[in-house]
């Protein structure tokens, strides 16, 4: 069954909004789809929102004023918390709106045993249960936690909004969660709710489609990237990438200008591993690339154990940008793939490898359309199946680019015509490199030729069709923040 877990969704919603579909306007949707699953289960009676301070109270509040004007129900609404503590604009912003609307009684309760007093538990006909979705972290806290024994005890109705709350949507442990008659998930269904353990916790779950775009899905947006950035200030310094890239040799620019993209993507640090002949002139270009020289003019296969220790210190391999096409190149390519646990292969790379890709590696490929064909695949639509196939993630370069893990398809849709100048694949290989140390390979592939395209669309602006590789790298830092 096809899910989602609550970052992807995350990122869905964000690029919504990159799109020009808000989130109130999704959360208006949501609201009215559990407003009318309350009427279906209840024509008339007394109904109980039980909401927490996100987007998903926001839910709640829209429900609840959509129900507010039929004279056969009347509407309880308590907010866990206070209302000047309510997290997000879009939620704040339909609980401003319920003093317009005829609701029975609204509570803002930071000591949820105060809730047992009002008797509005008891004498409710159904609860909508809307204290936590899919932004819950970490061991449920207080007011929260009561809230959620106080609906279990209550044995009364319940509708999930989302997710039962205190569930973890993407299916981790938990420590206790509303127990619901159904849920009502929004867009896709969630990770979670598929596992076994779901069943004791929702008899029935219904996916609700609230009007998501379909390029918010399908295409990468800034919701992809802001997602992955948000991950990558979580984790401890030191943990953002130490990149080696294997490159150079016949031609010097291409490594450095990979080395240099990396670099701005946020690497820690990057090593480049280049021929004896073209180390120095790379090692010039900039004080920040460190450069290991190997025994000849190109790659070959004594330099693979040098490699393989290298391999060692490194995170992730980028291999393949000015290597040329020797027999002694492909053949050392070919010895050096088992080594690498996470590898990004690009142009001279791609006629070195040999597919499927070996079982402990991780492969990303970046090949444009005439790379893609010798390797045999066939254009945009055979993504898709030669990733699944190949076990490897692609990200086919073109006016669009398509990214598949045989999985997930997406479009990347940023960039100009002025990106066909030389050097432009270097710096996404680059991007990439330094994306995958931080995150999953699919994820890595659509940030980076995201990236790369929309710091390719700001040098046009400035420099036009005269744009460089190289001012290309200059503008990674303005869209990454
Ligand atoms: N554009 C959007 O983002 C949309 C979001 N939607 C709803 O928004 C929900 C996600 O909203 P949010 O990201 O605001 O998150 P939630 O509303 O799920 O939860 C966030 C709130 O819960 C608190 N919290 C988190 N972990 C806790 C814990 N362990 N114990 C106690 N309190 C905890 C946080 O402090 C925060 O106040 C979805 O599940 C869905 O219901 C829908 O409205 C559709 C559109
Ligand atoms: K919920």
């Amino acid at each position: 069954m096809r899910s989602i877990t609550s970052s992807r969704m995350r990122a869905i919603d964000a690029n919504c909004e990159y799109l020009g579909l808000k989130g109130l306007q999704l959360m208006e949707n949501a609201g009215a789809a559990i407003a009318c699953e309350v009427k279906e289960r209840i024509g008339s009676g007394k109904v109980l929102f039980i909401a927490g301070r996100g987007n998903n109270g926001g839910d709640a509040f829209v429900a609840a004023r959509h129900l507010a004007s039929d004279p056969r129900i009347m509407v309880y609404v308590v907010l866990a918390g206070h209302s000047t503590r309510i997290r997000t604009d879009d939620a704040r912003h339909n609980f401003n709106i319920l003093k317009h609307c005829s609701i029975k009684g609204t509570l803002e309760l930071t000591d949820a045993s105060q809730l047992q007093k009002t008797g509005w538990i008891e004498d409710s006909d159904i609860i909508i249960d809307a204290l936590l979705g899919t932004g819950i972290s970490g061991k449920l806290r207080e007011t929260e936690s009561t809230m959620i024994d106080l609906i279990n005890g209550s044995g009364k109705p319940v509708i999930a909004v989302d997710v039962p709350s205190g569930f973890d949507p993407d299916g981790g442990e938990i420590d206790k969660a509303v127990i619901a008659d159904i849920t009502l998930t929004f867009h896709e269904m969630k990770a979670g709710l598929t596992t076994s353990l779901a069943g004791e916790y929702t008899s029935e779950v219904k996916v609700v489609n609230i009007g998501v775009c379909e390029d918010a899905e399908k295409c990468v947006g800034a919701g992809d990237l802001k997602v992955l950035l948000r991950r990558r200030a979580d984790s401890h310094k030191g943990n953002s990438g130490r990149i080696l890239i294997v490159g150079g040799g016949p031609y010097s620019g291409a490594p450095a200008l990979a080395a240099m993209a990396a670099l701005r993507t946020g690497a820690d640090i990057v090593t480049v591993a280049a021929p004896a002949n073209v180390a120095e002139t790379i090692a010039s270009y900039s004080p920040n690339i460190i450069v290991r020289p190997l025994s000849s003019d190109i790659l070959c296969e004594e330099d693979v154990e040098k490699i393989a220790e290298l391999i060692t210190s490194h995170d992730v391999v980028v291999i393949g940008m000015g290597l040329g096409r020797a027999d002694r190149t492909k053949s050392a390519i070919a010895k050096i793939i088992p080594f690498c646990k996470k590898v990004i292969v690009d142009a001279d790379g791609l006629y070195g490898i040999e597919l499927p890709v070996p079982k402990d590696t991780t492969m990303i490929i970046t090949p444009h359309a005439g790379e893609f064909r010798s390797l045999g695949g066939n254009g945009p639509d055979d993504v898709q199946a030669f990733s699944k196939e190949n076990g490897l993630t692609v990200l086919l370069k073109g006016k669009e680019d398509t990214i598949s893990n045989g999985e997930r398809v997406a479009i990347n849709s940023t960039g100009n015509a002025g990106m066909t100048v030389g050097g432009t694949g270097d710096v996404l290989a680059g991007i990439t490199g330094a994306l995958f140390a931080i995150s999953s390979p699919i994820e890595a592939a659509c940030c980076a030729a995201f990236i790369n395209g929309v710091a390719g669309d700001l040098a046009f602006e400035e420099k036009g069709n005269g744009l460089l590789a190289t001012d290309i790298i200059d503008r990674i830092t303005d869209v990454m923040k």
